[in-house]
């Protein structure tokens, strides 16, 4: 999608019918980014940034188009290497890691724009995510020696229940590029899960998708929590899904941090009402 088609973000109140209730987070932080900061050239795109994230939490990335939201995810999975400033993954620095690195650390992400293969199947997309964890020696697989075959049966068995959160189990062997719309998106949140993280990063999981699609996502989003009792962060420009499921929410205008909190006190937030009204006078 480019950059001029991106939606933008609309306040809208907190819904309360698809609202989750509240459950008790384990707050001690997977994610600790601590005066973070990326220049390209002579623009700041994220400067004194400063966020933790505890380790069964959802929570929200938002802010007006160009604020930073996606560099911060390039920052936090070393796509780019800050400028200054330290991000802690379970208390370990991530400096210097590289991308593969920090997902082997614990760190997976989708992208706003798809990114599958197109011509594997579903299952075979799902079974690249798992190849962090799930390792034969070469000559195994070439000889196709039985411990060969235990490690594939493990990862077919463990991509159909990964699939089965999205009751998607009987679109295995379809070719992911064959797929509707929302099922890839879907498929790129199995395949990052599939890594094994304990901090997945969603950059704008509901994008192009429907209200009902939407509101299976951010069901799903909290089963995946529940389920994994992972950290969640989420780049998102559809509000009721971030006022719906997030525990808290961060607001970027300019690179920089203009409010954090709960999902009301961001929408009561005066800075936050400015940074995405400007001189509009209605939502
Ligand atoms: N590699 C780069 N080189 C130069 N400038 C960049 C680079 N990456 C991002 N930027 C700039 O950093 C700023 C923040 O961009 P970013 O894509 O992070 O915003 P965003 O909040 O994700 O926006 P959107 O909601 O539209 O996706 C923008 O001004 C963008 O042009």
């Amino acid at each position: 999608m480019s950059k001029s088609k991106r939606p933008e973000t609309k306040l809208v109140p907190v819904p309360s019918v698809n609202k989750i209730p509240e459950r008790d987070v384990d707050k001690s932080p997977i994610l600790e980014c601590q005066h973070l900061g990326i220049d390209f050239g002579g623009l700041t795109a994220v400067n004194e940034f400063n966020m933790a994230i505890g380790r069964t939490e959802i929570a929200g990335l938002i802010g007006p188009n160009g604020a930073g939201k996606t560099t911060v995810f390039n920052l936090l999975t070393k796509v780019y290497q800050p400028t200054r400033g330290t991000v802690l993954l379970d208390g370990v620095d991530t400096h210097n890691m590289s991308t593969a690195q920090v997902n082997r650390a614990g760190i997976a992400r989708t992208f706003q724009n798809i990114r599958l293969f197109d011509n594997l199947s579903v299952e075979d997309n799902v079974k690249i995510g798992m190849h962090n964890h799930i390792r034969y020696p070469m000559w195994s697989g070439v000889f196709r020696l039985p411990g060969y075959w235990k490690k594939e049966k493990l990862a077919h068995e463990s991509a159909l229940e990964l699939l089965s959160i999205f009751d998607m189990q009987d679109l295995a062997n379809a070719k992911a590029g064959s797929l509707p719309y929302g099922a890839q998106r879907r498929l790129e949140i199995v395949r990052a899960l599939a890594t094994n993280p304990s901090l997945l990063l969603l950059d704008e999981p509901a994008a192009g998708m429907n209200p009902s699609e939407t509101a299976d996502l951010m069901e799903n989003i909290v089963k995946i929590r529940d389920t994994f009792n992972i950290a969640i962060l989420l780049i998102e420009h559809d509000m009721s899904l971030v006022m719906g499921i997030c525990e808290g929410i961060c607001v970027l205008n300019f690179g920089q941090i203009i409010a954090k909190g709960t999902p009301t006190e961001i929408q009561n937030n005066p800075e936050v009402i400015k940074a995405y009204l400007g001189d509009q006078k209605e939502v």
